[in-house]
C-alpha cells in the first residue's frame, strides 16, 4: 500500500485506537459512488480525479448553481485539454464526464458509499455539515473532510449528540488533498480520536484508487503537510522583513537549493496570504508555541488586502 507510516506513528496510533471500541467491522470496503460536497476549487478536482481514477459516479452537491456550473464547465475544460495533449482519449473523457452528477442537495447523497466535504474552512459550516450526513448517508458510509485546519476530532464530535455513541464519529476521517488536485500526487489521512482503523484502512484504499500516495497522521494542529510548511513560509516572510534577504534572494535559493519548482514566497502567493495567516494562526492558538507566531508582515499585507495571486497582488504582481 502506498502510504508513509513513520516508526513513531505506528507505534502511537493503535495506543489511540484501543481508547475506544469500532462500531463497524469490515472487509475490503468497496466504494460504488462517491458523494462530494462542495464543487468550488478543492472538491471539483477531487469529484474529477475520482471519476477519472477510481472511475466510481460521483455525485457533486453544491449550495450555490454558480459553482455547479462553474465547476461542471471547468471540469469539462479539463478533460477537453487532456483529450487535446493525448493524455486521455475522448471516450475516456466522455465517460469521465457522464460520471459527474450534479445536486443541489445534501439528501442526494443516500446511496454514497463515501463523501468528502469540500465547503469553505468555517468550523460551524462543517459541523452542521457533518450532522446532516450522519443522518442521511447509508450507515456504513465514510464521512471525510477535506479540512486543512480544523480538528477532525471535533467535526467527528458534530455527528452525534451522545459522546459515548461512536458509530457516527468511528466513521469520520479526513482526506487532506493538496491543491491543485488533478496534479499533487499526495494526500494526508488523518484520523481523529473517534476514527476506526476500518475507516482509516478504507480512506487509504480509495485515495489509492485514485492514483494518491497516502501519508497518514493523527489529529494534530495544521497535521503533518501546514505544520511543516507554514512555518517555512512564515520564516521566508520574516528573512524578508528583517532584511536578511530580498524577495528574488530567499526564492531563488530554495528553489535551487532545494530542488523545488516556486520558492516560498511566490508559493505562498498560490497558496493565498489570508489561508497562509488563517493557518498560522490555528497552529499559534491551538499549541501556544511562540515559534508558530505569524510574521508583522504576513499580517500587515492580509489588511492591506494583498492576498497573493487571486488579488493581484502579493509578494509579486499578477
Ligand atoms: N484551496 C486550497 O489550496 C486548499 C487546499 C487543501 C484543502 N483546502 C480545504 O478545502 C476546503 C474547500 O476549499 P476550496 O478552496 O475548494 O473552497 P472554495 O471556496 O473554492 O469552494 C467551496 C465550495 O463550497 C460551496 N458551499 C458553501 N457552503 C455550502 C453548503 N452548505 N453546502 C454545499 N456547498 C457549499 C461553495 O458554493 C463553493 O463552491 C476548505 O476546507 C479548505 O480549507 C483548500
Amino acid at each position: 500500500m502506498a502510504s508513509v507510516i513513520s516508526k513513531r506513528y505506528a507505534s502511537r496510533l493503535p495506543g489511540q485506537l484501543r481508547l475506544f471500541s469500532t462500531t463497524c467491522s469490515r472487509g475490503a470496503f468497496e466504494v460504488k459512488r462517491l458523494g462530494v460536497v462542495g464543487a468550488g476549487q478543492m472538491g471539483l478536482g477531487i469529484a474529477l480525479v475520482a471519476a477519472m481514477k477510481a472511475q466510481v459516479p460521483v455525485t457533486l452537491v453544491d449550495s450555490s448553481q454558480t459553482s455547479l456550473d462553474k465547476g461542471i464547465a471547468f471540469a469539462e475544460k479539463l478533460l477537453a485539454k487532456d483529450v487535446a495533449k493525448s493524455r486521455i482519449t475522448q471516450e475516456q473523457s466522455d465517460a469521465a464526464r457522464a460520471l459527474l452528477i450534479p445536486a443541489s442537495s445534501l439528501e442526494h447523497l443516500s446511496d454514497v458509499d463515501f463523501v468528502i466535504e469540500a465547503v469553505p474552512e468555517i468550523p460551524s459550516l462543517k459541523f452542521d455539515i457533518f450532522s446532516k450526513l450522519a443522518q442521511i448517508c447509508p450507515k456504513h458510509a465514510i464521512l471525510a473532510t477535506n479540512t486543512s485546519s480544523i480538528s477532525i476530532t471535533r467535526i467527528a464530535a458534530a455527528t452525534s449528540l451522545d459522546p459515548k455513541d461512536t458509530s457516527n464519529s468511528s466513521r469520520v476521517v479526513s482526506t487532506h488533498f493538496m491543491n491543485p488536485v488533478p496534479i499533487q500526487k499526495g494526500v494526508e489521512i488523518i484520523s481523529g480520536l473517534q476514527t476506526s482503523k476500518e475507516t482509516l484502512d478504507a480512506a487509504v484504499a480509495f485515495c489509492t484508487r485514485m492514483g494518491k500516495i497516502a501519508s497518514v497522521s493523527i489529529d494534530s494542529p495544521g497535521f503533518l503537510a501546514n505544520r511543516i510548511l507554514m512555518p517555512y513560509i512564515n520564516e521566508a516572510i520574516i528573512c524578508l522583513d528583517t532584511g536578511v534577504g530580498d524577495r528574488d534572494s530567499i526564492d531563488a535559493i530554495m528553489k535551487n537549493g532545494t530542488n523545488v519548482p516556486m520558492g516560498p514566497l511566490q508559493l505562498a502567493d498560490f497558496i493565498g496570504l489570508d489561508t497562509c495567516l488563517a493557518i498560522m494562526k490555528v497552529l499559534h492558538g491551538e499549541t501556544c508555541d511562540s515559534k508558530y507566531r505569524p510574521s508583522i508582515l504576513l499580517k500587515n499585507m492580509v489588511d492591506a488586502g494583498w492576498l497573493g495571486k487571486k488579488s493581484g497582488k502579493g509578494f509579486y504582481d499578477y
